[in-house]
């Protein structure tokens, strides 16, 4: 019998997730978008098997109904479709990364006899709408389900069932202990990146050379706070709570810097590094437990074409690549090309089909 699943928001995440679940057998995959441009492009990249226009009409019929929604939209969904007669057995989720104040509104859909299991998966980019979605998005990373205490055991086997296409390895979660984690590794470190880059903005207007020397370090620290703005206003108003308490941390953290270097204690600052550097260094993060992205640098001599040459012969063995960088090119040394590839089978094709058509070097970080 096929299953009907519905996404309500095609972009990034939901229009990733729409393309795993298109993957599932006897599956069917209706989607809709508030932007009616991304309704057009979901048919033209069919992202989707069917775009609706109707919304509740397309509910009535759905097994699965999915939110891809930011959270405050999500919020307002479930507000009207506790009004909406659905099938008895559906299963309503999401995937917005905030969760307590959806489970709080969930309660108000079980009160309707309706089950609302909440999830997030943990992975994703600064990058938005549905032009940036791909189908392996969620490949490695957890998937947090976050289901009542008591729910109904087959309906989380159901739900499970569908996402494992998404090749995310699924975890249980509950809704307050999701929300304190993720406002330490997500939220706030989203506030952090855009106050640098606020920094970087005042000086830049004294020191006009400064934005011109922000370099590697600079860059990776801050790529979050290119992300969809509106997103991150949801998020962190919902988790607000959370993310003053880690702001309290991190204000009394900043002071104890502070006082070290107003010390010219060198013991401690070293201390200080040291310590960061050993608990960053055995996070699981390059492992893909979290969010990895598997990088192939290939030391590259410096003429035109050496690029497009490298990216001309992964095309030609269809190996997907997630981003390219060169991060040294000076006329007396070879430049360094970074290739990140999404999982670490893709990584090791790349590196035969590299070998085997150049002598360049290459290593994995
Ligand atoms: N960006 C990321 O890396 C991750 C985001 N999330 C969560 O996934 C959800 C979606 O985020 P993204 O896909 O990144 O955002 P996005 O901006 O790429 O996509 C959101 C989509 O929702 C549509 N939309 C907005 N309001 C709507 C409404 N009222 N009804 C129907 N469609 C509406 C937009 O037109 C857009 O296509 C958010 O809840 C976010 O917290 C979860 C994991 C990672
Ligand atoms: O770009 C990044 O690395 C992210 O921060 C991805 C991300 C964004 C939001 C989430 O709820 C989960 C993961």
């Amino acid at each position: 019998m096929t299953r009907n699943v519905l996404i309500i928001g095609l972009g990034l995440i939901g229009g990733s997730l729409a393309l795993a679940l298109q993957k599932a057998p006897e599956t069917k995959v209706y989607g809709y978008d508030l932007s009616e441009k991304t309704r057009e492009l979901a048919k033209t990249l069919n992202i989707v098997h069917e775009v609706v226009e109707d919304v509740e009409e397309a509910a009535k019929k759905a097994d699965f109904i999915i939110f891809g929604t930011p959270v405050n939209a999500t919020l307002q969904w479930m507000d009207e479709l506790k009004n909406w007669s659905l099938k008895k057995n559906a299963i309503i989720s999401d995937t917005g990364s905030t969760k307590g104040l959806i489970m709080e509104k969930a309660l108000e859909l079980r009160e309707k006899g309706l089950t609302f299991i909440g999830g997030h998966p943990m992975a994703g980019s600064h990058k938005s709408g549905i032009t940036a979605a791909k189908p392996y998005l969620f490949e490695n990373a957890y998937y947090i389900l976050t289901p009542f205490d008591d729910e109904d055991g087959n309906k989380i086997i159901a739900l499970k069932e569908l996402l494992k296409y998404t090749l995310a390895k699924i975890v249980k979660i509950n809704a307050e202990e999701h929300d304190h984690m993720t406002a330490v590794v997500s939220h706030f470190p989203h506030i952090v990146a855009a106050s640098l880059v606020h920094q970087l903005d005042e000086e830049n207007k004294k020191f006009p050379m400064t934005s011109m020397l922000a370099a590697g370090g600079f860059r990776d620290i801050t790529r979050i706070a290119s992300s969809n703005p509106m997103i991150w206003r949801d998020i962190t108003l919902q988790n607000r709570k959370e993310l003053i308490g880690q702001m309290d941390a991190w204000i009394e953290e900043m002071q104890r810097v502070k006082k070290i270097l107003m010390e010219n204690d060198d013991e401690s600052i070293e201390e200080y590094f040291k310590k960061a550097k050993d608990v960053r260094d055995a996070l699981p993060i390059t492992t893909g437990a979290f969010y990895s992205t598997y990088d192939l640098y290939v030391d590259i001599p410096d003429y035109p074409g050496v690029i497009s040459e490298i990216t001309g012969y992964l095309a030609e063995e269809n190996i997907s690549i997630t981003n390219i960088r060169v991060v040294e090119t000076r006329e007396d040394v070879f430049g360094i090309l970074v290739i990140s590839f999404q999982t670490e089978k893709d990584r090791e094709k790349a590196m035969n089909c590299i070998r085997t058509h150049t002598n360049f070097e290459m290593h994995v970080s």
